[in-house]
């Protein structure tokens, strides 16, 4: 069965990923770039994760996508990119690095657990004791595990592109967001931005949903033929 692709407000969220390697080093930069609170521990850090900067944030997931006949094309991510997709300033107060091994306890008022060390056992106990608790968790790699999948997915300021293989295939996944990196620039993030913007003044004028309709189509081609986001 198909996966439900949910979207949730992860903002201020307690989360925990235990394990600190480079695994755990990329879920971290996923739910640092969505708001959560991120709490890691794990016996050993990697360097990667030590060393985190707001940079890292913003360019992580430009990473990853493939293209048709090139397997491993990783954009390089650049100085405009990460302008572009800057994640709000306070992500790097948003984690706490705790280095020893992992207790359950651990676990207990947090509201998503990712569980990312190298032993699947741990990662499996880790699981069923979330999943007894009521707790949303995912073990890295063990789709039987997770309560939820990580997707691969495209992210310019609040417009969000998220494609899943139900696990079937990351690789399929990632060369969806290699062709939807083409569509989906910085300029419609902008463009969302500025639809956000000026959302609630047309609703607020115009009396049906149709002409609602109407003139938020008009005022997006416009942009998007213009190739310019209008000014408020
Ligand atoms: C999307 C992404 C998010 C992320 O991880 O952040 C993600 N995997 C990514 C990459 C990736 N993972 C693997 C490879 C090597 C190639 C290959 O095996 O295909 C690559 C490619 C690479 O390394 O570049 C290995 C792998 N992955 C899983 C298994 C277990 C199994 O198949 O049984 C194995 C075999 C391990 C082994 O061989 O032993 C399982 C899962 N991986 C998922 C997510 C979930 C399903 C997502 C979906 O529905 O598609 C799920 C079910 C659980 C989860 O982890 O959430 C991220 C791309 C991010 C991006 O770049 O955008
Ligand atoms: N690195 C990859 O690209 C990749 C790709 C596919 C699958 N995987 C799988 O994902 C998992 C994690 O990979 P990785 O490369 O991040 O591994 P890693 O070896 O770099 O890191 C494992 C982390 O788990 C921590 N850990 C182990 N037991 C612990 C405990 N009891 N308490 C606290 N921390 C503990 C270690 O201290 C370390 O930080 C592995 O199962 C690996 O097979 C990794």
């Amino acid at each position: 069965m198909a996966y439900f692709p949910m979207f949730v407000d992860m903002t201020e969220r307690e989360c925990l990923i235990v394990g600190g390697g480079n695994v755990a080093y990329r879920k971290v930069i996923v739910m640092l770039d969505f708001g959560a609170k991120v709490t890691v521990v794990a016996e050993d850090i990697c360097d990667e994760l030590r060393k985190l900067t707001i940079d890292d944030i913003a360019s992580e997931d430009k990473k990853g996508s493939y293209t048709a006949n090139k397997e491993n094309n990783q954009t390089d991510p650049d100085a405009a990119n990460k302008e572009n997709n800057q994640p709000d300033s306070d992500a790097a107060d948003r984690i706490t690095i705790i280095k020893r091994r992992f207790d359950r306890k651990d676990c207990d008022g947090m509201e998503m657990v990712i569980a990312a060390t190298d032993d699947n056992a741990l990662n499996h106990e880790i699981a069923e004791y979330c999943k007894a608790n009521g707790i949303m968790v995912n073990a890295v790699d063990q789709k039987a595990d997770c309560s939820f999948i990580f997707p691969s997915y495209i992210k310019e300021k609040n417009l969000v592109a998220a494609f899943s293989s139900g696990g079937n295939s990351p690789v399929l996944t990632q060369y969806l967001k290699g062709k939807e990196q083409e569509i989906l620039t910085p300029f419609l993030g902008e463009l969302n931005e500025y639809m956000g913007q000026i959302r609630e003044k047309v609703i607020a004028q115009y009396d049906t949903q149709a002409e609602r309709k109407r003139v938020f189509k008009e005022i997006l081609c416009a942009a998007i033929d213009n190739g310019r986001i209008p000014e408020i």
